[in-house]
């Protein structure tokens, strides 16, 4: 079954558009089938844009699981020297992220399939709207991998809907020795922030 985490997505395409409003930042983006939340932004991703602080201004930064790139060009667009590596596993939706940075001038968006990020470059900053429904060791896995290419000082931001699990989550982040805190509550979404 396709899924909008799959590599391919069997879906056909079925081109739309979906505005990204924020108050520092009004972007129309590219959408598709078989990719995350294709009729509108999904609030998670609004909540997450609207709540955390700004991101260092230089250096690596990372959206990880950036669908067709709201959190990715956010990023971009707030820290004006940084580089911001956009990573799926889903090839559509990286592809859609490369078309959207392009029509917003965003050339510091670096979006690459998940496996295909250069070795050795470490973020200062991740921030993410993780896909919970791929279930639960997959997740683990996935976080495990990204936040250990965390900098020295860098902080992650992740949002995570409450009933899909945001405390379990923040106590299994403990648990493997990061620092995660409740950063912020609203409607049922949290905004956890990870640290060494
Ligand atoms: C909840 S969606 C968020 C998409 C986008 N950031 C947004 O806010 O609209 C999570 C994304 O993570 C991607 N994903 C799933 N498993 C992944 C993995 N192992 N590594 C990287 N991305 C993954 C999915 O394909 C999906 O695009």
């Amino acid at each position: 079954m396709a899924h909008y985490f799959s590599e391919r997505p069997g879906t056909a395409s079925r081109p739309g558009s979906v505005d990204l409003v924020l108050p520092d930042l009004h972007l129309r983006l590219e959408t598709d089938s078989g990719v995350f939340s294709p009729e509108r932004v999904d609030l998670g991703t609004r909540i997450l844009l609207e709540t955390v602080p700004p991101p260092p201004g230089e250096g690596d930064l990372l959206d990880l699981g950036c669908g067709y790139g709201p959190i990715a060009l956010t990023m971009a667009s707030r820290a004006p020297r940084a580089t911001v590596w956009a990573v799926d596993v889903n090839r559509r939706a990286v592809e859609l992220t490369a078309r959207n940075a392009r029509a917003a001038g965003l050339d510091r968006v670096r979006p690459v399939h998940a496996d295909e990020l250069p070795d050795g470059v470490t973020f200062r900053a991740i921030w993410s709207n993780p896909a919970i429904r791929i279930g639960k060791q997959a997740l683990h896995d996935m976080l495990t991998r990204w936040l250990s290419r965390l900098a020295p000082g860098g902080v992650a931001y992740l949002v995570v809907q409450k009933h899909l699990g945001s405390d379990s989550l923040q106590r299994w982040l403990g648990e493997q020795g990061w620092q995660a805190s409740r950063e912020a509550s609203r409607a049922a979404y949290r905004i956890l922030k990870v640290e060494r």
